[in-house]
């Protein structure tokens, strides 16, 4: 199994390297590619970890040479917000970004799985997809929006406000990734249950998390050793999949058929090509079914900026 992060210079792609090399399984191969020079060194670094994953490292203009037989692609190159920016506002750099690693990934490895962690990810994804349909291998069941941060952001703040384990809390996560896009289904959690103010209160810090910690950091960028962890647990997941490991579920943003829009995150089965299977995301309560109608202007407007992008 090779893994290729993309941006692994950063703040999450060193986290995302780290875990990678201390937990992939033996004889995985992880390649690290970020446009810093630094990033041969990160690989050196890394390779001092006593374990059965080879890692190395590449910089520069191109990243044709870490992605050669790459069977999974995790991308967060790009610029991170700051303090009054919202996730939009990066797109002016990173859509340009996803697009030129991606042509790339179309070219050198093509049948890859390929998550996208760079933001403005309701836009970056169709970018994304735009790309790979113009070089003719586009497949949607292989190209992922990373939502798993909103995941576990819901699962801490639900365990943390209710006193139960973290381990018992499983939440899906819906629609896509910025503001009210992110719609947590709390009504759906087993063993607990929420008065309608604490469900209006849950739902607005997990979409507002992300904002909290760029506040937090003042300036010094956004959630990276959470993100980390996220974008671990999904790439894991992807990797659990391609080797035939039964019942993989996760949330991710994708091209899935949904009736509400082109992308739209929800639980998808992973299997041996990537999505196995788009899962029903389940009953919602009122309130979920407004704000999940509420939100489709703006995912939908957040699409056709990446489509428009690449056209
Ligand atoms: N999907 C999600 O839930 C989340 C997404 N993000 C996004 O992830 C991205 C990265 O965040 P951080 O790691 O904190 O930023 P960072 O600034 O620490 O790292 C970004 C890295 O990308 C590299 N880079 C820039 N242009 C590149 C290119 N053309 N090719 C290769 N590498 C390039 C930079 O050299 C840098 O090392 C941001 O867009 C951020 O908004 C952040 C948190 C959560
Ligand atoms: O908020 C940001 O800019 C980074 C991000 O996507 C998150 O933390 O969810």
């Amino acid at each position: 199994m090779k893994v290729a992060v993309l941006g692994a210079a950063g703040g999450i792609g060193q986290a995302l390297a780290l875990l990678l090399k201390t937990q992939l399984p033996a004889g995985s191969k992880l390649s690290l590619y970020d446009i810093a020079p630094v990033t041969p060194g990160v690989a050196v670094d890394l390779s001092h970890i006593p374990t059965a994953v080879e890692v190395k490292g590449f910089c520069g203009e191109d990243p044709t040479p870490a992605l050669e037989g790459a069977d999974v692609v995790l991308i967060s190159a790009g610029v991170a917000r700051k303090p009054g920016m919202d996730r939009s506002d990066l797109f002016n750099i990173n859509a340009g970004i996803v697009r030129n690693l991606i042509e790339k990934v179309a070219v050198t490895c093509p049948k890859a799985l390929v998550g996208i962690i760079t933001n403005p990810v309701n836009t970056t994804v169709a970018i994304a997809a735009e790309v790979l349909k113009k070089a003719g291998v586009y497949d949607k069941n292989r190209l992922f929006g990373v939502t798993t941060l909103d995941v576990i952001r819901a699962e801490t703040f639900v365990a943390e406000a209710k006193g139960v384990d973290v381990k018992d809390v499983k939440v899906n996560v819906i629609g896509g990734h910025s503001g009210v896009t992110i719609l947590p289904l709390l009504s759906q959690i087993e063993g607990v249950s929420f008065s309608d103010e604490e469900v209006a209160a849950l739902t607005k810090r997990i979409q507002n998390a992300g904002t909290e910690v760029v506040e937090a950091k003042a300036g010094g960028g956004s959630a990276t050793l959470s993100m980390g962890q996220a974008a671990f647990r999904f790439g894991m997941s992807l990797i659990r999949g391609l080797q035939g490991e039964a019942n993989v579920v996760e949330c991710a943003y994708v091209d899935g058929g949904s009736e509400h829009a082109v992308f739209f995150a929800q639980p998808v089965l992973l299997g041996k090509n990537g999505v196995e299977k788009v899962l029903p995301y389940g009953d919602i309560s009122a309130f979920e079914t407004n704000a999940r109608d509420a939100m489709l202007d703006t995912l939908k407007g957040d699409i056709q900026l990446g489509v428009d992008f690449v056209k």
